[in-house]
C-alpha cells in the first residue's frame, strides 16, 4: 500500500503533509510516523502534519514530531499546514484552524504567511535565562557565540536535565543583531537534534528579546532564514503576536507503507 504525501517546509523546519479529510490515515500508529519521518529509511522530515476536516473550523491540523509522538503547537508546521489548505483549495487567503493549543487565525500575504499565536501570559525568569510557552514550551538563553556553539550538545544538557527530564522542553539560544534583530539556534523536543528553524521557539525568543530592550517588530534570522515576529507586551504578558514567514512546498509523493511487523 503507498501513502500520497507533499513535502513542505518553513524556513528549513520540514514536514510530511497528508491531506487526511477522508481519516484514512492510522493516526495512532506512531512507528508509521517515526519511519515515514526517518531520514534515511522514509520521506524525511522535523515532523508530519495531517490536514482534517473540523466542523467548526476551516481546518484542523495534527502535529507529530519526527520521534512519532503527538506535539504541542507547531509554529513552521501551521504556516506550512495554511499553504497546504491554499493549494488544496481548502482556503483562500484567510484561515481559522484548529491546532494542539487551540484555534489561530491565519492569512497569507504573496509569499509570506501571516499566523496569529496565543497569547502568552506570563514568562519565567531562572538565573539569566527564561522558560515560556508559546504553544510549545521553550527555554531561551542569550549568548554570545552562537554560530561556534555546539547547539546539540548545550540544549541536550537543558531538555535532559532533572527540570526537563520527564516531559522535555525546546531549547533555544539567542544572539543579538543589531538593534531590532537577533539570530536563533534552537535543539527541539521530539526531533531530538537542531532543526534549521522552530516557529514556536522563534517566537519565544523575540518575546524575551523585548524583555531585554527590543521592540515590536523583533526580525528573526535562523540557519533555515529569516521571520518577523510582531507583538503587544504588557508587563510579562503579551498577546496580538504575530509569526510571519515563507512557507514552501517542495515536493509531493507517494511513498510504500511498511509492511505491519
Ligand atoms: N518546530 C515546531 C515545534 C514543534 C513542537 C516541538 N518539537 C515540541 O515538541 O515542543 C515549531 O515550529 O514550533
Amino acid at each position: 500500500m503507498a501513502l500520497s504525501f507533499y513535502k513542505y517546509q518553513g524556513t528549513g523546519n520540514d514536514f510530511v503533509m497528508v491531506d487526511n479529510r477522508k481519516l484514512l490515515f492510522p493516526a495512532e500508529d506512531e512507528a508509521l510516523v517515526k519511519h515515514l519521518c526517518d531520514r534515511r529509511m522514509g520521506v524525511g522530515a522535523d515532523g508530519l502534519i495531517l490536514l482534517q476536516d473540523h466542523p467548526d473550523y476551516d481546518f484542523q491540523m495534527v502535529y507529530y514530531n519526527a520521534d512519532g509522538r503527538v506535539g504541542s503547537m507547531c509554529g513552521n508546521g501551521a504556516r506550512c499546514t495554511v499553504r497546504f489548505a491554499k493549494q488544496l483549495g481548502v482556503i483562500e487567503d484567510v484561515a481559522c484552524f484548529l491546532a494542539a493549543d487551540g484555534e489561530h487565525q491565519a492569512s497569507v500575504e504573496r509569499d509570506l504567511i501571516h499566523l496569529k499565536m496565543n497569547d502568552v501570559a506570563s514568562v519565567e525568569k531562572t538565573g539569566n535565562d527564561y522558560y515560556l510557552n508559546t504553544g510549545s514550551p521553550h527555554y531561551v538563553r542569550f549568548v554570545d557565540n552562537i554560530q561556534e556553539l555546539d547547539v546539540y550538545k548545550e540544549g541536550r544538557a537543558v531538555r535532559y536535565n532533572d527540570r526537563f527530564k520527564e516531559v522535555g522542553t525546546n531549547v533555544n539560544f539567542v544572539q543579538r543583531i543589531s538593534e531590532n534583530e537577533i539570530f536563533v539556534r534552537t535543539y527541539e523536543r521530539g526531533v531530538e537534534d537542531e532543526t534549521l528553524s522552530c516557529g514556536t521557539g522563534v517566537t519565544a525568543c523575540a518575546l524575551v528579546a523585548s524583555l531585554e530592550g527590543f521592540k515590536s517588530p523583533v526580525k528573526v534570522n535562523t540557519l533555515g532564514g529569516d521571520l518577523e515576529v510582531s507583538f503587544t507586551r504588557s508587563g510579562d504578558s503579551f498577546d496580538h503576536i504575530y509569526l510571519i514567514g515563507p512557507a514552501k512546498l517542495v515536493f509531493n509523493g507517494s511513498v510504500a507503507l511498511p509492511e505491519k511487523v
